[in-house]
């Protein structure tokens, strides 16, 4: 497996523009620590540092790292609010006999990176301190008051593979998503389809409610505005979809896109990237249709719901109905997640009708 740098980048550099747009001050410095952490989490991967959880999803020391990080940073800064995070890691298996080497893994990383950066001027954390911040994300969040949503890696099968995969983090307001951002470390500058394998990757989207997509660099160029596809014609159409056929049915998807026209084949990225990637055009439809049984849960989606309905698209599910962040961790859903923009929405979700009818056994 090939690590590249790329995935070294600092998470809550990502996180300073919309946090500075809620008037939270974290400095740059403070921004600066997990460059450390994650390079060191990356060199760790290689030493197959990978679990994997009870739904035998993957999980690394990444993810545990990223959700400390964040963890302890959000409570660091925003000392004056009630601090609630919804996110997806918890310490339930670190707390077991067979979690003990990888807890202090992660603690011995967590504790390098805070000292050698210096900004927080803090003892060093006891495992029970990293314990606790991963327990700060248990939060069911819910439709009253703000609650901080985050997937500390987004796609951990792309991370590891080496391919896609994002840092996610969405803020709710009385159950509404507010601001999203979505780092995505590996996906090009210029395009998803980009062949040019000098092309500089790194992409930070951001949204705020009412107020536009911006794009940057991770290594921090100006924002730019982005928008999604403005294409009415589906046979200029591509769209997205899991990597993996275990998240979402790529028959089911590929009848749909038979059915309107598409002509392009897929394009399978991990993680919200795809979410990313559509904001500013690089496809126009997203389609994903897990197993049945499958429950998506709001980290999976609030970042990039908000990039892409900011951007111009529409998010729905299967039905046409908009997403509900208000219910608690999971979105209560009919079926799947359809993305694409306003004009081609009626058709797509007529497609989608027509092709469940037909192939209710593909889920
Ligand atoms: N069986 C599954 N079906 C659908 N999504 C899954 C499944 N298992 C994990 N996921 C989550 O779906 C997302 C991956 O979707 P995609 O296929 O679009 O990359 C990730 O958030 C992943 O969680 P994680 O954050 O642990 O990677
Ligand atoms: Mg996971
Ligand atoms: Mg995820
Ligand atoms: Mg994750």
């Amino acid at each position: 497996m090939i690590i590249n740098k790329e995935h070294t980048r600092s998470l809550l550099d990502l996180l300073q523009k919309p946090l500075s747009v809620i008037l939270v001050n974290i400095n740059t410095t403070t921004l600066g620590i997990l460059d450390i952490i994650l390079y060191k989490v990356q060199k760790a991967l290689l030493q197959s540092d990978v679990h994997s959880k009870s739904d035998k999803s993957p999980v690394t020391v990444a993810d545990y790292g990223s959700q400390v990080l964040v963890s302890f940073a959000l409570e660091k800064e925003l000392p004056a609010m009630a601090f609630s995070l919804v996110a997806e890691e918890d310490s339930g298996d670190l707390r077991k006999e067979e979690g003990k080497e990888t807890l202090q893994r992660i603690t011995e990383l967590v504790n390098d990176t805070l000292a050698s950066d210096g900004t927080y001027d803090v003892s060093p954390l006891t495992e029970e301190n990293v314990l606790r911040a991963i327990d700060n994300g248990k939060s069911e969040g819910g439709s009253h008051g703000r609650h901080w949503v985050l997937d500390p890696i987004d796609g951990t099968k792309g991370f590891v593979r080496g391919d896609q995969y994002a840092i996610a983090l969405g803020l709710l307001d009385e159950g509404k998503v507010v601001l999203g951002v979505l780092a995505c470390p590996n996906l090009p500058l210029g395009s998803v389809n980009s062949k040019d394998p000098n092309d500089k990757v790194g992409c930070l989207f951001s949204a705020q409610i009412g107020g536009g997509t911006y794009m940057q660099s991770l290594d921090g160029s100006a924002p730019v505005k982005v928008h999604v596809s403005a294409t009415e014609n589906p046979e200029e159409a591509s769209f997205f979809e899991s990597y993996e056929a275990a998240h979402s049915s790529h028959d089911l998807s590929s009848s749909i896109a038979k059915k309107l026209g598409v002509k392009a084949p897929p394009v399978r990225i991990d993680s919200q990237a795809k979410y990313g990637a559509l904001s500013r055009g690089d496809g126009a439809i997203y389609l994903r249709f897990p197993h049945k049984g499958y429950r998506e849960k709001i980290w999976d989606h609030a970042a990039g719901y908000s990039v892409v309905t900011e951007a111009g698209g529409v998010v729905s599910d299967a039905g046409g109905n908009p997403l509900d962040f208000s219910k608690g961790r999971y979105l209560d859903l009919d079926t799947g997640i359809i993305v694409t923009n306003q004009k081609l929405m009626p058709s797509l979700l007529k497609a989608v009708k027509e092709s469940l009818s037909e192939n209710a056994s593909a889920l």
